[in-house]
């Protein structure tokens, strides 16, 4: 359902590798009048529930404490009843519903798993949007960081937006290599610059799936990434010959833990004919769902008006997104991978294994 067809609640998730400045940034930010109708969801990992006692001291705003373990990988399910306990609880109280949710993950959470609930869950896929993902890097160490943590790439690739912590820390030359770094694992993603937790509520907001034509350009950026076409010319691929393009290809430097962020942009110009699209989509999720961590696209499907949006995290996808006649008006479908060593030949080849036979 388009998330202005019922009033469906946009979700924030707050990411970073730990002591990125998520705690500072959301203690300022919860402040904010423009956050008042804000529920907070924060997680502890280990026992010293830090976070809480600081977010829980600004009391206009419910706050709900997720009492063990990591939001991501051990109370997934419990993620989904906080959340609509605090809703149920609000409704009870006679209160508005919440303008907002945000989630902060722990600094060693990989995202995807946190996605992939907001997308799966029946009653948070009913109530809530994602309305993006926003990721925090120290400026002082996130070079070293992504560097030495596969967690800290993922959050970074997967993002919407990101926030450059710490800019007090270093200078002008140490930023922007970090800047270079950052775009090359995510080109797409708007980077801005924090100091001391201070940035305006409404950069949180507007992250998501896009509602009119120009959101859709800034939601895929598709100009940001290398750009990959059909494979036109060649021969169509055997299954069996697509096999040794699974493997990771060269590209970008393997870091050391086998990590290879490679992104790009797949055009097609005519109208997909939906079946393609359902048999490419589901053998390459099928076969490379892991490596993929994230999709995004604007689809022009042949015989119908509307595009589509398509948005997955990995091999799961949420319900594709009608969209105005605008936001694809040169008829061209767009899809952005964000993947783990997935050379672009192994998704064109596919794409193009499903097409009609051509008569010659
Ligand atoms: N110099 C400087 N220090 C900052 C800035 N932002 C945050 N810090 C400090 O960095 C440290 C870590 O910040 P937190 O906000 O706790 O980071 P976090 O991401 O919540 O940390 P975890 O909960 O461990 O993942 C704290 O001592 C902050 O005071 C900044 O812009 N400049």
């Amino acid at each position: 359902m388009s998330p202005d067809a019922k009033d469906l609640i946009p979700v924030t998730v707050l990411t970073g590798f730990l002591g990125s400045g998520k705690t500072t940034l959301l203690n300022r930010l919860v402040r904010q009048p423009a956050m008042k109708d804000a529920l907070v969801v924060i997680n502890e990992f280990g026992d010293i529930g830090l976070d809480h006692r600081l977010v829980a001291e600004s009391d206009e705003h419910t706050v709900v404490e997720m009492s063990s373990g990591c939001l991501c990988c051990t109370i997934r399910g419990d993620f989904s009843r906080t959340v609509q306990k605090a809703c149920e609880a609000l409704e009870r109280g006679g209160g508005e519903p919440f303008s907002r949710v945000i989630i902060e993950t722990t600094g060693l959470a990989d995202p995807a798993p946190i996605l992939h609930t907001l997308m799966t869950d029946y009653w948070l896929a009913d109530q809530l949007y994602l309305d993006g993902v926003i990721c925090l890097v120290d400026a002082a160490s996130g070079l070293s960081t992504l560097n030495a943590h596969r967690e800290s790439q993922r959050q970074v690739a997967v993002a919407d937006r990101l926030l450059i912590t710490k800019t007090d820390l270093v200078d002008e030359v140490r930023l922007s290599r970090l800047a270079s770094h950052l775009a090359t694992i995510n080109p797409a993603a708007e980077q801005l610059q924090v100091r001391h937790g201070e940035l305006d509520a409404e950069h949180l907001t507007d992250g998501g799936l896009p509602m009119h034509g120009q959101r859709a350009d800034r939601w895929l950026h598709a100009a940001s990434y290398a750009q990959v076409s059909p494979a036109a010319g060649l021969a169509p691929s055997a299954p069996g010959s697509l096999v040794s393009m699974l493997a990771p290809a060269s590209g970008p430097a393997l870091t050391r833990h086998g990590e290879q962020i490679r992104s790009f942009c797949f055009t097609v110009e005519e109208p997909i004919v939906p079946e393609v699209l359902e048999e490419w989509l589901d053998l390459l999720m099928s076969l490379l769902g892991e490596r993929i961590l994230r999709v995004k696209a604007i689809v022009k499907i042949a015989g119908r008006e509307q595009p589509l949006a398509l948005h997955g995290v990995q091999h799961i996808f949420h319900p594709p997104e009608p969209l105005p006649v605008e936001a694809c008006s040169d008829g061209v479908s767009r899809f952005v991978f964000i993947t783990n060593g997935v050379a672009p030949e192994a998704v064109t080849r596919l794409f193009d294994y499903f097409q009609p036979a051509q008569a010659s």
